[in-house]
């Protein structure tokens, strides 16, 4: 069976052509049906520029990415039903939502974007159903985003994506402007968000502790290219590349 999403040999680079930056050197990952694959690694390592080449937001020099085996033409012209399959949330929830617009605002501007995604009746019945999901009270819906905390703006988000129906939620450092708790909570919504809606997840974090919380399968990136990949228990147990055992060193080293 082919992966849901399979990134072959991506290679972006940045700045003059002459004289480029590889911010992503070759980098093949797969995410499965209903599998979460943590892709971790250090600060500048290129892993958000992974993710915005899987969204459409970058435009990679080499490589393809391909959704349910067919190839994501690169750049933002893809169809929309492929965009909408796949949704991103980012890591600051106050600073990807528009702090004036009330919470039903921002999801029915998600509904049309992508009308085939939208309830055809009961629009209200849905919104309600949806901040549900996220463990939100109704109430919120006609509260505008920048009076809401942190972790609520991010529940909002998750919210935001699951109202257009995506298939893989690509998280990049979602939970890493939260507080500790509230992090716990999130990880543990958007696991089980994976679970009641069919989802597969590509979580993005520098934190291998958050990371393991959720992931199936890790992937681990070091400037630009990827060094270790493997099924969660075997990469946190018996890390293969030093690299991975300093990230694991000092994720154990800063829960004890
Ligand atoms: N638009 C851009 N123009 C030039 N350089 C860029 C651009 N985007 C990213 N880079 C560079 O590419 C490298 C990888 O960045 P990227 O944001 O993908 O890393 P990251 O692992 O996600 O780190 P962080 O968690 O800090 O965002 C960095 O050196 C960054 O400065």
């Amino acid at each position: 069976m082919s992966a849901l999403l399979e990134v072959n040999d991506l290679r972006v680079t940045f700045g003059p052509r002459r004289k480029p930056f590889v911010a992503v050197d070759g980098v093949s990952v797969t995410v499965g049906a209903n599998e979460t694959v943590g892709l971790v690694g250090e600060s500048g390592s290129g892993k958000t520029t992974v993710a915005r080449s899987i969204v459409g937001l970058v435009r990679p020099q080499a490589g393809d990415i391909r959704y349910d085996g067919t190839p994501l033409p690169p750049g933002t012209r893809r169809p929309g039903e492929l965009q909408r399959a796949i949704q991103m949330v980012f890591q600051d929830p106050r600073s990807s939502l528009n702090p004036r617009m009330t919470v039903a605002s921002i999801i029915g501007e998600a509904w049309r974007t992508h009308p085939a995604a939208a309830p055809s009746t009961d629009r209200i019945g849905a919104l309600h159903q949806l901040l549900a999901d996220v463990g939100l009270d109704e109430s919120v819906a006609a509260q505008r985003a920048g009076q809401l905390s942190g972790g609520q703006c991010q529940r909002v988000s998750l919210a935001r994506a699951l109202a257009v129906k995506p298939r893989l939620l690509v998280c990049d450092e979602a939970v890493s402007a939260l507080d500790v708790s509230v992090q716990a909570q999130i990880l543990r919504l958007l696991d089980d968000l994976r679970r009641r809606h069919h989802l597969s997840m590509l979580f993005i974090s520098h934190d291998l502790g958050v990371v393991h919380q959720i992931a199936d399968r890790i992937a681990v990136m070091r400037r630009g290219v990827l060094v270790e990949e493997g099924p969660a228990t075997e990469v946190l147990s018996a890390p293969r590349h030093e690299y991975t055992q300093a990230l694991l060193a000092a994720a154990l080293e800063l829960n004890s």
